[in-house]
């Protein structure tokens, strides 16, 4: 199975490529990439970013497209409209699985993507995405909404629903509480949640794409959406909850600990 991630470059391996192809590798998906921007990045932040020209992002996925069969795509740091637009170009008229992670703000505040982009991503990406995954914070921005109750979580799935996706998974990662909670909006399906404890860690850099790429990998090997969603989670949750406590800053999640530590997982779906 193959699948590609567009993304940033994370030079401290925790996010953005690094962290998507070692989720499709532990996942056992033969990864391609389409790199958007170098960043000069570690534990302790984001210290500059290089973006490549859409140009070259478009030469990028061509020739990824042109030679393999690829069963799903995914997007993280886009940077800038035209890098958006030109994914669009390319992507909307294929039939391959889009799951857009819309990464906005790196954990130490940085951003990743521009205020113009932002709304590209939102009219343009989003309606031709299967699967979304905003944190809160990316949801607020992406719907107007302040999200901070369950109906304001159901609002705001609603509303992205609305914009043609078939799925949003808005992330918990970012609210307060005992547990890790995220909801899942599948088209025309109830609503679900997927609980699990909060981990007090401060090894979380790379959540999102380590998710992301995670729900990628399971789709590009068939799984239904529920399915790989869930096991997706499971990878993420193992992966935060063995640190391998590596750099001096919020430290990366561990790809290796869902092959280590299979089956020992509890996510409550609810
Ligand atoms: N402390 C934690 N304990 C358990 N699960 C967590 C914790 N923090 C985040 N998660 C889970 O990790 C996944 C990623 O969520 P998060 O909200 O951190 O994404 P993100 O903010 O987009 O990450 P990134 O910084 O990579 O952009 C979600 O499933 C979330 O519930
Ligand atoms: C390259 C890159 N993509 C995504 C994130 C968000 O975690 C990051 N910090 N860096």
């Amino acid at each position: 199975m193959i699948a590609c991630t567009i993304a940033g470059s994370d030079s401290g391996g925790g996010a953005g490529i690094q962290a998507d192809l070692k989720t499709f590798q532990e996942l056992r998906v033969f990864g391609t990439s389409v790199i958007t921007a170098l960043t000069a990045q570690n534990t302790k932040g984001v210290h500059g970013i290089y973006p490549a020209t859409a140009d070259f992002v478009k030469d990028q996925l061509n020739a990824v497209i042109d030679d393999f069969d690829l069963k799903a795509v995914k997007t993280g740091m886009l940077f800038n409209a035209e890098i958006v637009e030109t994914i669009v170009s390319v992507m909307e008229s294929k039939e391959i699985p889009l799951i857009v992670d819309p990464v906005m703000i790196a954990k130490g505040g940085a951003s990743l993507l521009k205020e113009q982009a932002t709304i590209a991503l939102k009219e343009k990406l989003l309606p031709v995405a299967t699967v979304c995954t905003p944190n809160i914070p990316e949801a607020e921005v992406l719907t107007g909404l302040t999200i901070k109750t369950e109906e304001e979580i159901e609002l705001a799935g609603e509303y992205l629903l609305n914009l043609g996706m078939q799925c949003v998974v808005i992330k918990g990662g970012h609210l307060a509480g005992k547990h890790a909670i995220d909801t899942v909006f599948i088209r025309g399906e109830k609503p679900f949640k997927m609980k699990t404890d909060r981990l007090k860690t401060i090894h979380t850099h790379g959540t999102g794409c380590t998710f992301s790429a995670a729900i990628t990998a399971e789709i590009a090997k068939g799984k239904p959406l529920k399915t790989a969603i869930i096991e997706a989670k499971k990878f993420v949750q193992l992966a935060i909850r063995y640190p391998l406590n590596i750099g001096h800053g919020f430290g990366p999640t561990n790809h290796f600990a869902y092959q280590e530590h299979r089956g020992i997982c509890d996510v409550q779906v609810i």
